[in-house]
Parts: C-alpha cells; sequence; structure tokens
C-alpha cells in the first residue's frame, strides 16, 4: 500500500471514456420486507454528477433503500426510474450498463482471483456480438489500479483480508463503467488510509460525470466527501441537501441521540463534528 492516493494515481494513469450520465428517481416508493413496510412512500431523486451520502441510524432503510434504486429489491408499489423509463420494464443488461451497486454483502464463487472477480464486472458489455476486446482490459487495469490492487490482482479472494476483499469488490463496480454507482457501506472494512484512497476515488469519479450514492455511517466523511446528504430515519427522508445546510446539532441530536458541536472546515467550510457525547442509549 503506497500514501500515494487513487485520485492522483487515477488521474495520472491511463483515463477511460468519460460515460454520458443516467438519471436515478423514485416516486412514491413502497418497500416491504415480509409484510412490513420499511420504505413507505418515498419521493427521491439523485444529483447527476454527484456524490449523494444516505445516513441515518441502523435499521433505518438506508440499504433496503439502496437495493429498491437498484431494483434487486422490488416495491410494492410506487416506481423507479432510469432515466426516465420504469426500471423494472428494462432488461437486465441494459440496467448493468447504466447502473452499478456494491451491496452490503457479498458473496463470490469458490476459488477465483481478483481479476477474475472484476472480469464479471464486463459481462454487461458483452454480447454475441462483441466478444472481450481492447476496452475490457484496459476497465480491469484501470479498476485494478484505482483499487490499488494490481499487485494483488492473481491472489485467490477467499485468501484477502476483508479490507483488500471490499477494494475486489469496488474494482469490480467501477470496471462495469456504469454511469450511476450505488455503494453500501464501501469503506466500512477499510483502513484509515484506504479509506481515504476510496473516497477519493469515489468524488474523482463524479468530477468525471458519475452519480455516486453511498450509505455512510461516519458522518465527518459523509460531510467531506460528498455533495448531497440524504439524512433518514424509520424509512422516511428526514431532510436533504448540500452538507452544510443540512448538518446541523439538531439533525445529528435526532438522529443518533448525540450531542456534538459543528465548526466550518477552514479549506472547505463543510461541517466537522466535535465534541461529540452520547445523550441517551
Ligand atoms: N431480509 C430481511 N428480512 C426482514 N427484515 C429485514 C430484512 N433486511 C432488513 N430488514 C429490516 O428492515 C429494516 C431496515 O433494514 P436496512 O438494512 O435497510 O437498514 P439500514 O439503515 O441499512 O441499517 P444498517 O445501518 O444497520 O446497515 C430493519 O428493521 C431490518 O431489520
Amino acid at each position: 500500500m503506497t500514501a500515494t492516493s487513487l485520485h492522483s494515481k487515477t488521474t495520472s494513469k491511463q483515463t477511460l471514456e468519460i460515460p454520458k450520465l443516467a438519471r436515478l428517481s423514485a416516486k412514491k416508493l413502497t418497500l416491504k420486507h415480509d409484510k412490513t413496510s420499511i420504505i413507505e412512500s418515498l419521493d427521491v431523486s439523485l444529483p447527476e454528477g454527484k456524490v449523494t451520502a444516505i445516513v441515518g441510524p441502523n435499521g433505518c432503510g438506508k440499504s433496503t433503500l439502496l437495493n429498491g434504486l437498484s431494483r434487486v429489491h422490488s416495491p410494492s408499489s410506487g416506481i423507479v426510474l432510469l432515466d426516465g423509463k420504469d426500471i423494472h420494464s428494462l432488461p437486465s443488461k441494459e440496467v448493468a450498463r447504466r447502473l452499478a451497486l456494491l451491496p452490503q454483502d457479498t458473496l463470490a464463487p469458490d476459488g477465483i482471483t481478483i481479476e477474475e472477480l472484476i472480469r464479471f464486472g464486463r459481462h454487461p458489455h458483452q454480447s454475441m456480438l462483441k466478444q472481450w476486446a481492447m476496452d475490457d482490459q484496459q476497465a480491469i487495469n484501470y479498476a485494478l489500479n484505482a483499487a490499488d490492487l494490481d499487485g494483488l490482482k492473481d491472489r485467490l479472494l477467499d485468501t484477502l483480508s476483508g479490507g483488500q476483499r471490499q477494494r475486489a469488490w469496488i474494482a469490480m463496480s467501477i470496471a462495469q463503467e456504469t454511469p450511476l454507482l450505488l455503494l453500501d457501506e464501501p469503506t466500512s472494512a477499510l483502513d484509515l488510509g484506504h479509506q481515504i484512497e476510496v473516497f477519493e476515488l469515489i468524488r474523482h469519479l463524479s468530477r468525471q460525470g458519475k452519480t455516486l450514492a453511498m450509505v455512510v455511517h461516519d458522518l465527518p466523511s459523509a460531510c467531506q466527501y460528498s455533495d448531497h446528504i440524504i439524512a433518514m430515519k424509520k424509512g422516511k427522508i428526514i431532510t436533504q441537501g448540500s452538507p452544510k445546510d443540512v448538518m446541523t446539532k439538531e439533525l445529528v441530536r435526532e438522529l443518533y441521540g448525540v450531542e456534538c458541536d459543528l465548526i466550518p472546515d477552514p479549506m472547505t467550510g463543510s461541517p466537522i463534528l466535535i465534541n461529540m457525547k452520547r445523550i441517551r442509549s
């Protein structure tokens, strides 16, 4: 692991074609587990070309929402629109060319290497008419490099540490080269250095035109690395907007039962949380 950030590495090496924007939104979306509504009649839209952080306490429905938006979870009512069309009416491959989801729980076949895992990300780009080509290998090399995995590409996935495995899955999502990328806690297993690299990569991808949404527990990172925050509680969006506008002492207390002070980052103006103290268990 080098101290070089992914951002600087990805800008200094091969650059892939900038993908077109894709729009993802939901109207009156209701998602249930068993017969219980987790998300009810929710309207949401991801700002194009921006990083959205979805925050909120455990169990409030963040993963359920991400799974609903990526059509892993079918709505009980309401609609998810991908570029204006009902996502459930679109062919799977077409969706997979526009939208990649990195779920919280991942499962890979036994005995595959990192590079083989990342190759799965190219599947939506293959067809009878388009076999494996140079752009596929380029996308894999880019993803390996972006996730700091060049030296590990031939290692078996099940021999890796949790953080290395998480980076391999992030690389697979990047190799899919979709304009929309949804990431469920992408840095949960990563050390501080790799967390920063992944957040910088996410920001870098948004600067290339991609639309990203990530579920994040770490509020300071959500404020620092997102353009837009969606704050959820009990299956509802209680507020959303830029970190500067949204992040208040009152919000932190309401979401997490934590008192804190907020000071502006001297460089970016985004809020920094200090003096955090739990006020109820
Ligand atoms: N497969 C399932 N079957 C039944 N209930 C589920 C299932 N998955 C999630 N739930 C319930 O749905 C609610 C929302 O879960 P979800 O995973 O979306 O929350 P979350 O905000 O992502 O939580 P966390 O921060 O802990 O990951 C929780 O009450 C959870 O227990």
